[in-house]
Parts: structure tokens; C-alpha cells; sequence
């Protein structure tokens, strides 16, 4: 296997100052050929500075990458697709010209663009947009043209900027779909979002990004591994030789209790909740889900100030 099939993109201490404003604080991140690669941080965080250094629209002040195998990212623009966080096609264009056009920006013949434009709006049943300008389509609409102008010159490493922003919650379900299929083809992505859910469903590995460090970077098991299961029980008895079972801090919520799993495991739990006389009505031993492990990384403050998985 060549180097940059099992590399794609590779950041080593990236920094980026705007004036007195350090965007970007030694950013380092290796994406592996091929995987879907979460950049998760609140807005302000330095998400698409980092992504733009790593396309090589604007250069680090210090830190070096390598796209694809490449020390300069702009070498292999034809290989990359980019959606940038700001939106936007000539509104006089009509989708397919859109496509074809933003394929030829990446390398693509213009003639083969429009053909790939029409097989692709066709098989998403949207064969009538085809001749419709780009002002006459919804703030969604245009943002699915755009995205498949992004993917139309089949690039080996998709680059997303806050994908999921503006689309409603049945879009976000297409694009995820498409992510995926993207990635069984065989192409790498790397998208940013501040809704932790996204990544959580898409990704194998992610970066946390917070004040331009980078918080983590890893794969999302290992992540949720940094937290221990939690355990939800309820019980008949209210007091007993059991609560001794319970670690110092379990907390009750109405009936049920909730506390870490002890070191133990469930089996000494189990015996001593069981010899203790509790009366087990209900138990369960959950993981962590990432939204948790997010908090435990980087704090309840950059938590709150990520968003929920509400549609806009
Ligand atoms: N060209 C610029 N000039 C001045 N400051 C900038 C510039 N680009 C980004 N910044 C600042 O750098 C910090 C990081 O911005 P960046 O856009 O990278 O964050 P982000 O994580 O992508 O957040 P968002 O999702 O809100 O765009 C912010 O404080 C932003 O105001």
C-alpha cells in the first residue's frame, strides 16, 4: 500500500493568528485513507481555519500538512472536494450548469460534467431541477446542488464545512446516506459540525477542537471509553443492606438510582444488591454515549455551547 492510501491528511501543529486572535493553537490530526473524520467544536472554535490550512486557501503561520500524500495541498486540488461553510452559486446558473461548472473548477470537462450533473440529479429524482436557475430554488435546494457540484469530479477526499447547517432533518438523513456511500466507495471526509450527534452516528474518528487546540483525537470508542458505564436501578426497598452496594456518587432521580459502574463490574454489583435485599424491579448498564464523553473532555462550558441536533 502506498503512503498516502493509508494517510490522507496529516496536521502537525498548525498555528494561525488574525492580528492580536490566535484562530488556530498547534492543531495536529491524522486522518486515515478512506474513514469518516469529525471536526467537533462550537462556533469560534477554529474549525474552518484548520480545514482552510489544510486545503491550502490560506497558509499556517507555523505547523506543516500533507494532503493526500502531498506537502502542498493546492498540487492536488483535483482530487478534493470542498463545501465551504458559506454557501454559494451564481443564482443565474441553472443546477446543471452549476454542477458541471464547479467540476470544471476541480479538472472536470465541461461536457462530462453535465452529463454526470444530469445521472446525478436524475437518481435523486430531481430531474427537474436540472434546467431551473439557482435563484428559484429553496436556501436546501441550492445547498444539495452545491454539494453534489463538490462530489461531481469524484474526488478521492471529500471536505465538508458544517454540512448538516440549513438542511432539515429529512436532508440531513440523505446527506448522512450519502456520506456514508461516499466513504464505502472509497473516498475520505472530513466534515466540521458543532452538533456532536452528527459524529456520533457517521464517524470512526474525531477531533475535538476547543479555543484552537485540539482537546482530543481519536477514535469515538476511545472517547466514550474515557467514561466508565453508567448504571440505572430501581428498587423495591427503599433502605437496606444494599445501599452499601451503591458508590459514594450514586444519585437518585425520583425512583431510579444512577451511578458509575463500580471498577468491579456488574457481578459483585449484582450479589451485593442482591444479598443486600433490594428487590431489583429494573436494572441497566448503559456506555457513555459521545454527547457524555464530550463534557468529560472538554468541559460542560464548550458542551452548552454546541448545538442540538434541531434541524434549522
Ligand atoms: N479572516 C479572519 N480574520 C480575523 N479573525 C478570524 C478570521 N477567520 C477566523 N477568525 C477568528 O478565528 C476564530 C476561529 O474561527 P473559525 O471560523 O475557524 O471557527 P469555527 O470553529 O469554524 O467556527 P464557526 O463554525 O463559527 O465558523 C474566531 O474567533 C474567528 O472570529
Amino acid at each position: 500500500m502506498q503512503q498516502d492510501q493509508e494517510v490522507a491528511v496529516e496536521a502537525r501543529d498548525l498555528v494561525k493568528e488574525f492580528g492580536p486572535k490566535r484562530a488556530v493553537d498547534g492543531v495536529s490530526l491524522s486522518v486515515p485513507a478512506g474513514s469518516i473524520f469529525g471536526l467537533l467544536g462550537p462556533n469560534g472554535a477554529g474549525k474552518t481555519t484548520t480545514l482552510r490550512m489544510l486545503l491550502g486557501i490560506i497558509d499556517p503561520d507555523s505547523g506543516s500538512r500533507s494532503l493526500l500524500g502531498c506537502d502542498q495541498p493546492l498540487k492536488v486540488a483535483c482530487d478534493v472536494g470542498y463545501l465551504p461553510e458559506e454557501r454559494g452559486l451564481y443564482p443565474a446558473m441553472n443546477a446543471r450548469e452549476a454542477i458541471a461548472f464547479m467540476g470544471a473548477l476541480r479538472g472536470l470537462p465541461l461536457a462530462e460534467g453535465r452529463r454526470r450533473a444530469v445521472a446525478m440529479l436524475a437518481e435523486r429524482g430531481l430531474a427537474d431541477w436540472e434546467q431551473k436557475p439557482i435563484r428559484s430554488l429553496s436556501k436546501g435546494q441550492a445547498q444539495t446542488v452545491q454539494l453534489l457540484g463538490t462530489l461531481v469530479h469524484r474526488p478521492r477526499l471529500i471536505v465538508l464545512d458544517e454540512p448538516f447547517s440549513g438542511l432539515d432533518a429529512i436532508n440531513q438523513e440523505k446527506l448522512e446516506a450519502l456520506i456514508r456511500a461516499e466513504a464505502a466507495a472509497g473516498a475520505t471526509i472530513i466534515f466540521s459540525t458543532h452538533v456532536i450527534a452528527h459524529a456520533e452516528r457517521l464517524c470512526e474518528r474525531i477531533a475535538i477542537i476547543a479555543a484552537g487546540k485540539v482537546a482530543f483525537s481519536g477514535a469515538v470508542d476511545e472517547a466514550r471509553d474515557q467514561l466508565r458505564p453508567v448504571v440505572r436501578l430501581q428498587t423495591r426497598a427503599a433502605e437496606g443492606a444494599w445501599r452499601a452496594a451503591l458508590p459514594p456518587g450514586a444519585r437518585q432521580v425520583g425512583r431510579e438510582w444512577r451511578f458509575e459502574l463500580p471498577p468491579g463490574g456488574p457481578e459483585p454489583l449484582l450479589k451485593s444488591l442482591i444479598e443486600g435485599g433490594a428487590g431489583i424491579d429494573t436494572l441497566s448498564i448503559e456506555r457513555p454515549g459521545l454527547h457524555d464523553a464530550f463534557v468529560a473532555i472538554a468541559g460542560a462550558g464548550t458542551a452548552d455551547a454546541m448545538g442540538r441536533e434541531v434541524p434549522q
